[in-house]
Formats: structure tokens, sequence, C-alpha cells
């Protein structure tokens, strides 16, 4: 093959000057080079250097900055009135040039997460075929995964060090979204660089297209994804099998966060795999973390302990699931048994509280709560668990609106003054309550975090800050902790460490709140971060020597050192 049908995976080489300051030598240059968003800098391309990478002539004459290109980005932005075209607006700026893209994002985190992020990007998803411009990411689908190696050889990137995949079996709380689930895993791989610190050059989204169970979506002309029913069983784990197999072999260091796994294949997938590489679900272990750290916060703020509260997690799905393990494991090592434990944690799905004498699916086992302790209750609905079972926690992670009506925080309110009432599925519609009709049903005294963002609350002349108990405060820094360890497996030690790196975090410096506000994500994960990198050293799993032996300070100082900034660097031609 020539040079000119390579694939572009060598674009450029990150060098060093005798000052020890970066500088890129691009292999590129010219029109080509405008057009990869990874180095292009549109009009911050120096004088010098549109002369020395033959760009003379093909740029308007003026030269800007970073900071001033941000600006005036920023002026177009806040024109548009339609979050869905906001979004666009941004994809595409990510498209065309990434480092301003993340200068701009990382300038006004909290006004456009949910822009590139809940809620929007449920939009995004949904109309991810109508609003599909340009190639990014990797997409396996039935009709190359017998080529999956070469398909990862066309990635144009050579040192991915982080992957979010996913088969959008059940994108955040509104189910199979066949092919668009790719803008999920495209948004929270932005999250990565601006709150996670992890270069865009080394984070690859992926969509396996396996199918999609949606006849509407099959029979839609404009869909863009494959048009059969979803894989299933064998063929399905064939399928994944392919794409972890080439993972290892083209991107060996690479970390997988499985996102958005229905129930179905989330924990056979999980645990597949966690140990041949190293990867974690986001749904069940990083909507666990978070949760916990809110929880423990909320009790914190109520003068108890999470030991003392009785828990109901509605919805029995990978984040159900994964919230109620991760109550356990907080409660566990707040000293109570087992049984204790099984007293103290309802769980719930479509048909009620999953008690060991029903039938179901194996993973619903274990959160199952011993039939004899439920004798004598009127019912186990909802409101039968929180009465009988005397609630003081409320979860909601059902993706059913209203599941927390005014009956059901009232319910928990006869068990407690203040019952902890997080409605936490996304995105906003399918929230199980609001938490203006929360604070007013329950008199301001209900402590309230979301999963979507949503405004402060003005009650009585008092104003209550929501807190967004969403996986964003976990998977950034879990993810960087782990890049930065080379670990080789993901534990769930190190998982709950982030859960309680992220809850000392708003202690100290929140300490008002359930979460932090969500401007400090950056900060919170660089916390989280340590905390991992700590665990994993504990664990024996951290494979990279120079964070031996390290104090917190000098790892934080490593995590700070390490996280990427949006940042032009000079081009140097030799
Ligand atoms: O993406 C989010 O906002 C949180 C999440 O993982 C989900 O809801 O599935
Ligand atoms: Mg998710």
């Amino acid at each position: 093959m020539s040079q000119t049908t390579q694939p572009l995976t060598d674009h450029y080489d990150v060098k060093r000057d005798s000052d020890g300051h970066r500088y890129l030598h691009p292999l590129v240059t010219g029109f080509n080079l405008t057009r990869i968003p990874l180095l292009n800098k549109g009009t911050a391309f120096t004088e010098d250097e549109r002369q020395k990478l033959n760009l003379d002539g093909l740029l308007a004459p003026q030269i800007d900055t970073l900071d001033v290109l941000a600006e005036r980005l920023y002026a177009d932005y806040v024109k548009i009135e339609d979050t869905l075209e906001r979004h666009v607006f941004l994809r595409g700026l990510q498209d065309r040039n990434e480092v301003l893209f993340y200068a701009l994002l990382a300038a006004h985190v909290e006004e456009m997460l949910p822009i590139v992020y809940t809620p929007t990007v449920g939009l995004a998803v949904q109309k991810f075929s109508q609003i599909y411009r340009y190639a990014r990411g990797l997409t396996l689908s039935t009709n190359n995964i017998d080529r999956a190696k070469q398909a990862l050889s066309n990635v144009p990137l050579n040192d991915v060090r982080i992957i979010v995949a996913t088969d959008s079996s059940a994108i955040l709380g509104i189910g199979d979204q066949g092919f668009g689930g790719m803008a999920i895993s495209i948004g929270k791989l932005s999250l990565y660089t601006v709150a996670g610190g992890v270069g865009p050059d080394k984070t690859l989204p992926v969509e396996l297209d396996v199918g999609t169970g949606r006849a509407d979506l099959r029979d839609d002309p404009s869909y863009l994804g494959v048009k059969h029913d979803r894989l299933k069983g064998e063929e399905y784990l064939r399928f994944v099998d392919r794409f972890v197999e080439a993972t290892l072999e083209r991107f060996p260091k690479a970390i997988i966060q499985w996102e958005d796994f229905s129930k179905d294949t989330a924990f056979m997938v999980l645990e597949r795999y966690r140990r041949v590489v190293p990867s974690f679900n986001d749904d069940i272990q990083g909507t666990g973390a978070v949760v916990l750290a809110g929880v423990l916060n909320a009790c914190r703020l109520k003068g108890e302990t999470l030991a003392e509260q009785r828990v109901v997690v509605s919805g029995a799905g990978a984040g159900g699931a994964g919230v109620a393990a991760a109550i356990r494991e907080g409660m566990r090592r707040e000293g109570l048994s087992p049984e204790d434990i099984a007293g103290r944690v309802f769980v719930l799905d479509s048909r009620g509280l999953l008690t060991d004498d029903r039938a179901m699916e194996d993973y619903k086992k274990s959160l199952a709560t011993p039939k004899v302790l439920t004798e004598g209750w009127a019912g186990t609905g909802l409101l039968d668990v929180i009465r009988e079972g005397k609630a003081t926690v409320l979860l909601g992670l059902s993706g059913v609106p209203d599941t927390f009506d005014e009956e059901v925080v009232k319910a928990a309110m006869a068990n407690t003054p203040r019952p902890l009432v997080f409605p936490l599925s996304n995105p906003t519609a399918n929230c199980e309550a609001l938490p203006e009709d929360v604070l007013r049903w329950s008199g301001g005294a209900a402590l309230v975090a979301t999963g979507s963002p949503f405004d402060p609350v003005e009650l009585n002349g008092e104003t209550y800050p929501i807190g967004q108990g969403n996986n964003a405060f976990i998977f950034p820094g879990l993810g960087f902790g782990a890049i930065l360890a080379r670990v080789r497996e993901i534990t769930d030690e190190m998982v709950t460490e982030s859960a309680y790196a992220l809850a000392a975090y708003t202690q100290r410096l929140h300490p008002g709140r359930t979460f932090p506000p969500v401007s400090e994500l950056a900060d919170a994960s660089l916390e989280v971060a340590v905390a991992v990198i700590k665990q994993a050293l504990k664990d024996g799993v951290a494979t990279e020597f120079s964070i031996r032996g390290l104090n917190d300070d000098e790892l934080l100082d490593v995590v700070k050192a390490k996280f990427w900034q949006p940042k032009y660097l000079p081009f140097r031609v030799e």
C-alpha cells in the first residue's frame, strides 16, 4: 500500500523542547491539518506556523488567541435558544476544533453540561440519525464485526486510554436507542476530558450496534443504525468478545467504561470482562458510588448515620441494583451485619418489593428481602414498603416519572421528620418527582437530590440548592485514577473509595450540601482520582511504578500535573 492509502493514525508527535515545553511535530500539513479536529487551531495558527505548515493563504488574515476565539464562539452560542441546537453547535465545534471546544466547555461547565450531557444528550441520542454530521469514534455493527481488528486499526489515535462503550439497550431512563447511543458515549467522554483530565486524544467513544429491538427505528428510513433485531445470547457475546479482543490488541492500555447496558446484559458483560480488561459499569458502579456519597452527606446533615436509615430503592435495573449494593456496603462499613442490612434496604422492581420467594433474574437475588421480614405487611407496593419498612430514604432509579408523588413523600415523612428523597432517573422527563414538589409537600424538610440538573427551589423565603447526584461526579475521577495507576483491574473497593472521597470533598468544602456544585466537577474528580489510586495500590492492581510510596499531597500533585488542559500547543517542523 502506498503511503497515501494508510489510515490516518500518525498525524503528529508530541515532543518536548530543551526547556521541557511541549510542542507538536505535525506529520500532516496544509489544508489537511485544518481538517483534523485535534490539530486545527482555526485562526489561531501563528504567522510563522502558517508559513511553515503550508497554510499561507488558506486562513483569514486575523490571528487570534484561544481566549478570543472562545469568547467569539460563546457570543454565537448564547444566541441559540433551542437546547438541541446548542448541542449540535457544540458538537460541530468539537468535530472542527477540539481544543477550542474544551476551552469553551471548561469556561462554562455549569452552563454547558446540561447541553453536552444530561438532559439534552438524551434528546441528541433520540435524534442522532438526524443530527449526525461527521465521523467520530468507533462503530462496530453486525456489518463489520468480523473485521473488528481492521476497524480498530482505522481509529486515528495511537494511545487510547479510556473507552466509553454502549450497546444502547438502556440509554439513561429512555431505553433502547439503537445507533443513537453513540451520543451518550461521546458526551461521557467530553466529561472525561473537561472534568477528568484525560486528553481528548486518549478517549474513544464506541457504539456496539448489535441491532435494535425497536421496530419504529428499524422502519424509519432516516435511521442510521443496522436494521435488524438485537443480537441475543451466544451471538451477542461473540460480538462483544470480538470488540474486547480487538481493543486489547490495538489499545492495550485502555480502560473500558460500560455504559447504559440493560439489566439483561449489564451484569453479565461486567463480570465477563472486568478481569480481562480493566473496566467498570458506570450505571451499576458509578451511580452506586455517587448515590452512596450523597446519602452519606444527607445523613450527616440530619445528624444521623447511614446505619440508622431504612432505604427504599425504586427500580431494579442496573442503576437500582448498583445503588442498593453500594448502600449495603456503606452500612457494612458502619458495622451492620448482613441480617441487619437485609431489614434496612428494600428494592422494588415494576412488580413491587423483591422478596426471596419470588421468581426473578439471577442478579436480583442478592437484592431480595427475606420473605419472613415482610410477614404481616399490608402489601409489597411502594407505599406499603415505605410504611411497613419505615423507610427514611427514597431513591428513585425506575425511569418512571411521578413515582414519588405526594402520598409517597408524606408516607416517608410519617417515619422521619426529614426524609431523603432522591428522584435520580435521567433525563429530566424520566425523573421520579420534581424537586420543587417534594420540597413543597414536605414543607422544605425533605433532603432532595436529583440525577439531572435542577435550578434551586425557592420556598417560603428560603433557597434550596438541588444537588446533582449524577455519576459524572464519579466516573471521570475513577477512570483518571485507574489510568494513572495503570491498573490491571478496577476493584469494587476502588469504586467504593471514590464514593467516600466525593463525600469527604463535599463535607469539607460544602458542609451544607449533598453534592458539590457542578462547577467543581474537576476539583472533586482530582480527589476521587487520588482515592482511587491509593486503593489500587492497596489492592495490588496498580502497575505504575512512579506512584508507589507517595503521600496524599504528592499523589494530588501527580494527578494535577497530568490533568489535560485545553491549550494550543505550538507547532514545529524540523
Ligand atoms: O448519563 C447520566 O446522566 C447518568 C447515567 O449514567 C444514566 O442516567 O444512565
Ligand atoms: Mg448511564
